[in-house]
């Protein structure tokens, strides 16, 4: 870790990398990977990715038109990270809920400023530490004390994301995260998720019971679902095939609002629905985590071709 690679530098000279340049979007302080092979572009905030894609393609995850770059605001596409609760408290575990003093959907780390710790670059990948030190700044947040520490490796065959959370308090830490992957589509309407046959999922819009899902998921208004598996996912839109593979993850959230809710949704226009759609490497519901002290967990996702 270098201290003095943290901050943008002051007399605005490059960073002191080949590939990574610090740049300020809005109000966020980015940096931005400019490799032959890829581009990305992640913001301290959240350590909340928002571009990646390989040379001479569009933007692989879907970023909202009305996105704000603010401090203390989630920024509408990309990858916020939520930690270290998915979704309403209320909707959470009781050992998990107890320790929650805040009412804020998806954990505070996605309004969080996170620390670089690492970028490391060669002729094929680069890759960017970020960690999350939890501790008493987030008090008025959460009962707890953790660290996350996140590392995106970009290559020309995707993006890989890997999450981990180790307990710091002595008494066990329950919590649950999700990397919530907003996804472009040209019409979501004409857009399906395979790999989620014969799985069970709870239905957030029917009661939260439990449903078993037959063949594709697909999108004709709102969704919103968390399934129980571990499996391998395939994206398919009209123009482009995407594979999620996940690590130390049992659930993923599938979500696109749909007409009604896209209208009441901050930052998100009106007819964004129809070309967006979210798949969520999670550990929610039932697939939430317990770890002892100094013991830790490993949450992943790698997004890439078919
Ligand atoms: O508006 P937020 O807090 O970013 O949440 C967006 C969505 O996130 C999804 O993970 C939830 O399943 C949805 O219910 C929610 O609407």
């Amino acid at each position: 870790m270098s201290d003095s690679r943290n901050k943008p530098p002051a007399n605005g000279t490059l960073g002191p990398w080949s590939f990574t340049r610090w740049n300020t979007i809005g109000q966020l302080e980015a940096l931005e990977v400019h490799h032959p092979l890829f581009q990305a572009t992640l913001c301290l905030q959240g350590a909340h990715l928002t571009h990646f894609a390989p040379k001479d393609e569009p933007n692989w995850l879907w970023l909202s038109d009305l996105a704000r770059f603010q401090p203390g605001s989630a920024i509408r596409g990309g990858i916020p990270v939520c930690w270290p609760w998915f979704g309403n408290p209320a909707r959470n575990a009781p050992e998990i809920r107890k320790r929650i003093l805040s009412e804020q959907a998806h954990g505070f780390a996605r309004t969080a400023v996170w620390h670089l710790e690492d970028v490391r670059e060669n002729a094929h990948e680069v890759e960017i530490s970020l960690s999350l030190n939890a501790n008493h700044d987030f008090d008025h947040e959460w009962e707890g004390r953790a660290l996350a520490l996140i590392t995106f490796s970009f290559s020309i065959r995707g993006c890989q994301i890997a999450l981990t959370t180790t307990n710091l308090a002595p008494e066990p830490l329950a919590f649950s995260e999700a990397l919530h992957t907003y996804l472009p589509t040209d019409d979501a309407t004409r857009t399906r998720v395979l790999g989620l046959g014969n799985s069970q999922y709870i239905d957030t819009l029917r009661e939260w019971d439990y449903f078993n899902q037959e063949g594709p998921v697909y999108f004709d208004g709102e969704v919103d679902r968390i399934y129980e598996t571990d499996e391998a996912l395939t994206v398919i839109t009209p123009h482009t095939r995407r594979k999620l593979t996940s690590v130390g993850s049992g659930s993923t959230v599938i979500w696109n609002p749909g007409p009604d809710k896209a209208r009441r949704l901050s930052d998100f226009p009106d007819s964004g629905w129809k070309n967006m759609l979210c798949v969520e490497t999670a550990n929610a519901a039932s697939d939430y985590r317990v770890l002892n002290e100094g013991q830790s967990h490993t949450l992943g996702v790698f997004l890439g071709r078919t």
